[in-house]
């Protein structure tokens, strides 16, 4: 029988982005249906869709030998598992989230203090329980199912809640009083597994291309002519960290400058490049970054 690598992709919030890295990266996943196998164009690896909250449990065990989650999950289980790269993107962005402390926005609570003897609801108990008890702050921590922000004041007092873009706190009119932690993606490995030659070569290849594709999607890539003359004014614009490649032309007066920037300096570079002579400027999107 070949060898397959057994790989969790997170069912729910990350589910979508993280197929979406995965194309970027190279490798088509077809999640159809109510199938919890979705296929994959890879022979070497089979996959399976399983909650966020539970994959670090499955890669320790060895149910699966690697998978992706968020660190908050890794810390909530404490499992013991090898982690291969983080990559930063979140349900609908390429940010990390947190995991807040959120009060009614009226309520007098300023701090974990204050909240001595109340009902903090969440979904993340342990980590909530360790946080407090770290603080000697004495509260009850108790399990939600979800839909967490709606339960202050009426069914708790606060709670300890993951946020990306802050918008469902503030139609709950909720306000952080403390950030607990900050959670990014984490591609994650079985201990045996990461031990195997067959299985770490895969899992490194994988991350590899991921971080590949997600270093791509802050980048452009630009090329532009100019003449000889003004290429020490051109440089000097582009930032001293990218080495460019400078070209020879046909016309032994101009050269062509190659080079990569950060996506959001493109609207301050390009005009200044322009300024300094660059003619022909032409930005392009990239597939993969890999340094
Ligand atoms: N906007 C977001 N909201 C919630 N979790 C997010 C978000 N972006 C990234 N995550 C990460 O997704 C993981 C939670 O995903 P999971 O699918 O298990 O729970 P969920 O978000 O409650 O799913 P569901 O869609 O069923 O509500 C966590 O690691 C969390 O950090
Ligand atoms: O800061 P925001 O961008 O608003 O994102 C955070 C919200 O998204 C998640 O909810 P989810 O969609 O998973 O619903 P749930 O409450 O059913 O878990 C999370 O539980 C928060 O409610
Ligand atoms: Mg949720």
């Amino acid at each position: 029988m070949s060898k397959k690598l057994k790989l969790g992709i997170p069912k729910g919030s990350l589910q979508d982005a993280t197929i979406a890295l995965f194309a970027r990266a190279g490798w088509n996943i077809y999640a159809s249906g109510r199938s919890y196998f979705p296929s994959i164009d890879d022979t070497e690896i089979e996959c399976m869709l399983v909650r966020a909250q539970e994959m670090a449990r499955y890669v320790e065990t060895g149910a699966l030998d690697a998978g992706l989650t968020g660190n908050d999950w890794i810390l909530e289980n404490l499992a013991d598992v090898e982690r291969v790269t983080s990559l930063t993107y979140s349900k609908a962005s390429r940010t990390k989230v947190k995991w807040v402390l959120a009060v009614p926005e009226d309520s007098p609570y300023q701090k974990a203090e204050d909240l001595a003897g109340k009902t903090i609801a969440t979904e993340l108990v342990e980590y909530s329980k360790r946080f407090f008890a770290e603080r000697n702050i004495p509260v009850k921590v108790e399990f939600s199912w979800g839909a967490t922000e709606v339960k202050p004041p009426m069914l708790a007092d606060a709670i300890v809640e993951v946020t990306e873009t802050g918008s469902s706190l503030r139609a709950n009119r909720l306000r952080i009083i403390e950030v607990l932690m900050e959670s990014e993606t984490q591609l994650i490995a079985n201990k045996a597994a990461w031990q195997d030659e067959f299985k770490r070569k895969k899992i490194e290849t994988l991350s590899l291309m991921l971080n590949g594709a997600m270093a791509a999607q802050s980048q452009i890539g630009l090329m532009l002519n100019v003449e000889k003359t003004n290429l020490d004014a051109v440089l000097d614009v582009l930032p001293a960290l990218n080495s460019p490649t400078v070209s020879e032309l046909r016309d032994k007066n101009w050269v062509a400058v190659n080079t990569i920037l950060e996506q959001h300096t493109v609207r301050d570079i390009v005009p200044k490049l322009k300024a300094a002579g660059g003619t022909g400027i032409v930005e392009f999107p990239l597939s993969k970054v890999v340094l």
